[in-house]
């Protein structure tokens, strides 16, 4: 079996009846998936390679789908196809047949994002494909993903709404994905959400946040919920502190423009941050539905306290205002720890410590719940370090419980060791999916779980928008910091204020295959 290729687990799966009320029921007839903005980065890099994966593992079918791109720069289908197929796949060479296939189902328009004659055409290419592949029982489906900067997004959707709506009598649907970042702050935000609600019903709008297409993210509902080990620990019981920690080791490198612009505290924080964060804090949902789980989400949200300014460490790395596009005098942070408070039952006086960084000295994405030392510890081994339970996103998805064992030998001491399940040990030949693959899949499916909902996103900027009025307005200062280092060393004083204990000596050693 190739590498690109998903296995099934031979064990037992997880997947059992209650899991069957909540699947999607498959449709048939012709797909249409639109890709906006399609001579961009985005599209390039993640669009159309999530849309051939798919394509590959036999989700989409050549006699169901087309796919268009659409954007401004007048270029042929060839063209297009050119510029795409490089970043298909890594092994083009062995897969490329599947490669030219996948290609042949690209066509693309060239329009303006807001005058009718470009929709117009793109309508009548679509409808043509649609008249030439549908079954006599099959409705159109039109996927509009737009892979556009957010000031295009109302304009477009206006001319979706007037120009390229299915017109199927047979059902079918029209949906829209919308990529970060919704808006800049609340206003602009609720701005935005009321121009595109003027014009599309919530269950047609995916708003996309690909942090929760990865697959220890979509793992924390199971883990928590289908655990008895979890359950009666996850409380301010137990549980001291929480991180969630979003490290680069790269800076914002020809993105300087855009990223100036927003921050790190608009560009991971407040999205992707905080979307793990609902799914860590969050109560118990009624049901698997996608309107129950993001109810909970929305409720942890609301009960986040207003940000302290003492809980607060901004920083920003030495060299990134030498960027043509970034203003001298700039103050956006490159790097942000916030400390977020849940006033409920559950979390009261449990800090939640979101951190995120650019030009680091590595590059991961982590959950770190740590735990409250033992009381009356008759081993005295509470300075040694914490029960840890470690959830590792990126890179080499792994969970991992930190815990204290007797040092194997004659002698009656303690060390800090580890229950480990490492995904590329345990699940060997698996491939895990890209975010954009199971995210797209699921636009297909109709399933809005894993999409922002848009009282959700209002309660997020609730949340940070005071903050970042205040950087705006140059009232709080990022740090300075190296690039290649932890950042500033007022954050890893945040933390230790907040009560994380640092774990001294322990040593991993990685199993051997
Ligand atoms: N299955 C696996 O792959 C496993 C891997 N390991 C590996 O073992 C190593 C140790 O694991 P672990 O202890 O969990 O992780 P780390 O040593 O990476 O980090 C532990 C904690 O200490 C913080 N920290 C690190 N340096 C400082 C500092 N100078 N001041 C204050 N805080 C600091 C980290 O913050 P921050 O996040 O900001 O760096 C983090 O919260 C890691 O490389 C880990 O990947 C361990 C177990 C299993
Ligand atoms: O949304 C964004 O995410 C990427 C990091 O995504 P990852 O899946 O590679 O972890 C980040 O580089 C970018 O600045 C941000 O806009």
């Amino acid at each position: 079996m190739g590498s690109g290729q998903w296995m099934i687990e031979k064990r037992s799966s997880l997947k059992n009846d209650s899991f069957k009320e909540y699947e999607t029921v498959s449709e048939t007839g012709c797909l249409s998936i639109i890709v906006l903005g399609a001579s961009g980065d985005l599209a390039k890099k993640k669009t159309f390679p999530a849309l051939y994966n798919l394509y590959r593992r036999g989700f989409l079918h050549s006699n169901e789908v087309h796919i268009f791109g659409y954007a401004r720069t007048k270029i042929s289908d060839d063209d297009l196809r050119n510029r795409i197929r490089g970043y298909l796949d890594k092994n083009a060479s062995v897969h490329s047949e599947d490669v030219t296939k996948f290609l042949q189902l690209i066509k693309y328009v060239s329009g303006s994002y807001d005058t009718e004659d470009g929709f117009q055409l793109l309508d009548k290419e679509i409808s043509e494909h649609e008249v030439s592949k549908n079954s006599a029982e099959g409705s159109s489906r039109r996927l509009f993903y737009l892979a556009l900067p957010p000031s295009v997004y109302p304009p477009v959707c206006r001319m979706i709404r007037k120009c390229c709506m299915n017109k199927s009598d047979l059902g079918g649907w029209t949906r829209i994905v919308i990529e970060k970042p919704f808006g800049k702050d609340l206003e602009s935000a609720e701005k935005l959400s009321a121009q595109i609600g003027e014009l599309f019903e919530e269950p047609q709008l995916y708003r996309i946040d690909h942090y929760l297409g990865k697959e220890l993210v979509q793992n924390l509902l199971v883990l928590r919920f289908a655990n008895r080990f979890f359950l009666p620990l996850w409380n301010r019981d137990n549980i001291d502190n929480v991180q969630i920690v979003f490290r680069e080791d790269f800076g914002t490198e020809g993105r300087g423009g855009y990223f100036d612009e927003y921050g790190i505290i608009r560009d991971i924080i407040q999205n992707h941050l905080l979307q793990i964060l609902c799914l860590v804090a969050m109560e118990k949902p009624v049901s698997l539905k996608p309107e129950h789980i993001r109810d909970e989400k929305v409720k942890v949200l609301q009960s986040v306290l207003p940000i302290k300014d003492e809980e607060v460490v901004l920083g920003q790395y030495q060299g990134y205002r030498d960027d043509p596009t970034v203003p001298d005098h700039s103050n956006t942070p490159t790097f942000a720890t916030v400390v977020l408070r849940i006033h409920n039952e559950r979390w009261e006086g449990v800090p939640f410590i979101l951190k995120a960084g650019k030009a680091l000295n590595s590059r991961k994405a982590d959950i770190r719940v740590q735990f409250k030392d033992v009381p009356g510890d008759i081993f005295r081994c509470q300075k040694q370090g914490r029960n840890e339970f470690v959830i590792r996103l990126q890179p080499s998805e792994a969970m991992y419980m930190k815990l204290t064992v007797k040092q194997p030998g004659l002698e009656m001491s303690t060390v800090q060791s580890e229950l480990d399940l490492s995904y590329m040990q345990r699940y060997q030949g698996v491939a895990i999916p890209e975010a954009y693959e199971r995210l797209i899949l699921d636009t297909i499916r109709g399933d809005q779980q894993h999409f922002v909902r848009r009282d959700e996103l209002k309660a997020a900027w609730e949340i940070f928008t005071p903050l970042l009025h205040r950087i705006d307005d140059g009232e709080i200062k990022p740090e300075e910091y190296q690039p290649g280092s932890r950042g500033p060393v007022k954050a890893d004083e945040l933390l230790a204020k907040a009560g994380y204990v640092q774990t001294h000596g322990y040593i991993w050693i990685p199993p051997t295959l």
